[in-house]
């Protein structure tokens, strides 16, 4: 038998959770890191997420949480374009370099891109890449949720991993 949500033992009052309560927990989840880039029409642009994952295998899909004050955010609207780079654990610079406050053009400076079908930069020696087009959005709070189906991908075997937990970043080496 399902309990109704206000039945719940233990269960505290809705609407008391505080955005810091929400963050403090949000740091015990373990993420892959990526560095989601963009470019076309609106500019070259690109930022560090965590707020990345699956959706559907039909059509290939998965979705990125992006912050509207984010710098890359009209860049990424306008190109309707992103390519996510799942970063390995050696590339945990590059994942501070485009975790803000750095100046765009010095971003890109600090490794080799190319470009897919997408157009958006591609990290070569990232774990793995989606090449994707952005197919559709919605608003949540502060964040654009993306639905972004892959064009084209390409991934790594036998790679370490590069994992942000607890506020910090962690090497996961491969088995
Ligand atoms: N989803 C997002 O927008 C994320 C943003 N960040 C940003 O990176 C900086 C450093 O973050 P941390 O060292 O992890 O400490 P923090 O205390 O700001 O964040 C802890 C955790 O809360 C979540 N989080 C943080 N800001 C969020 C936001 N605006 N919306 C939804 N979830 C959020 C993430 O899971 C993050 O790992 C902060 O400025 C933070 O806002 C970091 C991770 C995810
Ligand atoms: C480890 C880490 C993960 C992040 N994940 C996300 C994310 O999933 N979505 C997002 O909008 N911003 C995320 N950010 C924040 C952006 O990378 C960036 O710092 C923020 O958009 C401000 O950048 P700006 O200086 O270019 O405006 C993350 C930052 C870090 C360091």
């Amino acid at each position: 038998m399902q309990i109704p949500q206000q039945q719940t033992p233990n269960a505290p009052p809705a609407g008391l959770v505080s955005r810091e309560a929400f963050r403090d927990a949000m740091a015990r989840l373990a993420a892959a890191v990526n560095i989601v880039t963009t470019d076309g029409p609106h500019g070259r642009a690109g930022f560090t997420a965590t707020a990345v994952c699956s959706v559907t295998d039909t059509p290939p899909t998965l979705l990125v949480c992006l912050n509207r004050a984010a710098s890359a955010y009209p860049y990424v609207k306008g190109n309707g374009a992103v390519c996510v780079n799942t970063l390995t654990a050696s590339q945990r610079a590059l994942s501070q370099c485009f975790g803000g406050k750095t100046p765009m053009d010095e971003r890109f400076a600090a490794t080799a891109w190319s470009t897919w079908l997408s157009g958006a930069p591609v990290l070569e020696d990232a774990a793995a890449v989606f090449d994707c087009r952005v197919s559709r959005s919605t608003r949540v709070g502060t964040h654009d949720i993306l639905f972004c189906e892959v064009l084209a991908l390409r991934h790594r075997e036998s790679d370490s991993a590069l994992v942000y937990f607890d506020r910090n970043y962690h090497g996961l080496p491969y088995a």
